[in-house]
């Protein structure tokens, strides 16, 4: 029986970050950035001012929307501002050097598919490009406009269509707007017992649409974590027309439609709605970690319980200066983060044959605690809090002028450890030859497959006062340079944008590129959409 629920944002009266991550209150204050800063040597010794739109030199709107538009476009420059650019180190930091990208000469904020329709329509009448934008949390430059800067920029927010507008509870799935930040989505969700159980670390401000568009890689390191798993049907506003997939289970009619605009990232057309398949939401957890004092034997852990039939939904390996800094580990382990959960059966079973396959590699856990009992173990709950906490800091890292950002990508198990170990190498390498410095890179697994596993950076530098841009673009250079050599991805969920384009050129074959210049051609004849991402 379809049910209707209405949109409601949890954090609505906290004021989010033109500049940084989230919300405003949740910053660290100026003491908390020197103490962080005094962690790293060669640091500024005072935290750079919190940036301020009034600052900013905002020009006139260069275009002017037709007056049947003009109630779903704002040029006011807070708006603008913010929908400048994502919030990768590289926006943060030239958002607090004074030096943001391309500001977005107007900002729309429709409501419905139709007035997306009529505003591509405009911007194609008017050659004005379109950056459509969810929750803004791109970090690789995927909402920042960087091409002719005569040409006039609408940055096209979707976050006013956010409800969830159908359930279907016998096949289990849900029609959601494309607009629906992460929390506002679940909120809808839960008085039916279900979830869509995709929880990136970007949750709380991202959006469905912006996960579909760059397919996005949820909390859960095993089987149903990519936001494509979850896929029923997509809704999509190209300037070609508008298109419309069949709610199938599966079908193998021919290529996917809704393949072709996962990962499409606002450059073939804008989602507007989903349908979504849905679960139930868990009842049975239980959690436990686990100490390694050899990195490569906890590799071998890993390996062999992603090659089980357990499928943890958690089953994270932090090396040890990741373990140190999350506060998992102090005296030099690599620590396994291991989790089930279940809506219909205990886990405590899989849990504790995980934990004998840990062992016999060498692990030392403690006994697993059910969650329902008891509260997760201290390692564990480090973890996770300094999870959701990290963004924060490395915004606080970065008014004290250090590079610091991430990078991910995934690997066949027979390539991992030459992978992780020519990283460390030659990445620090690079990073010590722009700064000086020596660099502290620290790796974890996040998802972990039977034939692979996708490995996640950390750097942390101190940067050349005012040149932490060309520091940063100088280490990511290295970093693409490895990866490539490695056959690794350049990206297993950040997604390509603009930052990624060099790598995503030279992984993608041949074929394939002609293919989607076509398909570019075809849906977006003027070139509006999203100029630069994939394809030029
Ligand atoms: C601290 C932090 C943690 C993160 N953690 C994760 C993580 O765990 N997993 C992960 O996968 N990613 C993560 N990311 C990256 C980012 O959150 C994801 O790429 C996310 O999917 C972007 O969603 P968004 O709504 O913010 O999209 P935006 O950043 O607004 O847009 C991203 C891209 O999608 C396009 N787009 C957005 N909405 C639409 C639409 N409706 N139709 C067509 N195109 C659209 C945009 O044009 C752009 O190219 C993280 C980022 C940060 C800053």
């Amino acid at each position: 029986m379809p049910a209707t629920a209405t949109a409601t944002d949890p954090g609505n009266s906290r004021t989010r970050s033109w500049w940084g991550w989230g919300y405003t209150d949740a910053h660290p204050g100026d003491a908390e950035c020197v103490e962080m800063g005094a962690l790293l040597p060669g640091t500024l010794t005072r935290p750079l001012p919190i940036p301020r739109v009034a600052d900013l030199a905002i020009d006139s709107p260069a275009v002017t929307p037709p007056p049947s538009l003009a109630h779903l476009v704002t040029a006011d420059p807070e708006a603008r501002a913010a929908h400048t650019m994502g919030k990768a180190y590289r926006d943060v930091i030239r958002a607090l050097r004074g030096r943001p990208g391309r500001i977005p000469d107007l900002v729309a904020r429709p409501t419905e598919d139709q007035e997306v329709a009529d505003l591509l329509d405009w911007a194609g009448e008017h050659q004005v490009a379109v950056v459509p934008f969810g929750g803004g949390s791109s970090v690789v430059g995927g909402v920042e406009y960087r091409g002719d800067a005569h040409r006039a920029v609408l940055s096209l927010d979707l976050t006013a269509m956010d409800r969830v507008l159908e359930i279907d509870t016998v096949s289990r799935s849900a029609l959601i707007q494309a607009g629906a930040l992460g929390p506002v989505l679940e909120e809808q969700l839960r008085p039916h017992g279900l979830t869509l159980r995709h929880f990136p670390q970007s949750f709380e401000f991202s959006t469905l649409g912006g996960w579909l568009a760059t397919r996005a890689g949820g909390h859960y390191a095993t089987v149903h974590t990519h936001i494509d798993d979850f896929v029923q049907s997509l809704r999509v506003v190209t300037p070609a027309g508008t298109g419309l997939s069949w709610r199938l289970p599966g079908s193998g009619a021919g290529p996917s439609p809704d393949r072709l605009f996962l990962g499409s990232e606002g450059a073939l057309g804008v989602i507007t709605r989903a349908w979504m398949r849905l679960q139930e939401r868990p009842r049975y957890k239980a959690s436990a970690s686990v100490a390694f004092t050899d990195f490569q034997r906890a590799l071998d852990a890993v390996r062999a319980i992603a090659q089980s039939d357990l499928a943890p939904a958690n089953c994270r390996l932090l090396d040890p200066g990741e373990a140190l800094l999350s506060g998992a580990s102090h005296d030099g382990s690599s620590v396994l983060v291991l989790g089930f959960e279940s809506a219909t059966a205990p886990v405590d079973d899989r849990l504790a044959i995980a934990l004998d396959m840990a062992r016999a590699h060498g692990g030392t856990g403690e006994a697993p605690k059910a969650e329902r009992d008891a509260p997760a173990d201290a390692a564990v709950s480090a973890w996770r809090s300094a999870f959701l906490r990290m963004p924060y800091l490395r915004d606080g890292l970065a008014r004290m002028g250090a590079v610091v950002e991430t990078f991910e990508t995934a690997a066949t198990w027979d390539r991992i450890p030459a992978l992780i170990d020519a990283v460390r190498t030659e990445v620090g390498a690079a990073a010590l030859k722009t700064t000086g410095h020596a660099a502290t890179i620290n790796c974890r697994l996040t998802h972990v497959y039977p034939d692979g596993s996708a490995p996640y950076f950390t750097v942390a530098v101190a940067g050349r006062p005012g040149d932490e841009v060309a520091v940063w673009d100088d280490i990511k250079a290295a970093a693409t340079d490895v990866l490539h050599r490695h056959r690794a991805t350049i990206t297993h969920h950040h997604a390509v944008g603009r930052d990624h384009r060099p790598g995503y050129d030279l992984q993608r074959p041949a074929p394939f590129a002609l293919a989607l210049r076509a398909t570019k051609n075809a849906l977006d004849p003027h070139g509006i959409l999203n100029p630069g991402v994939l394809i030029d």
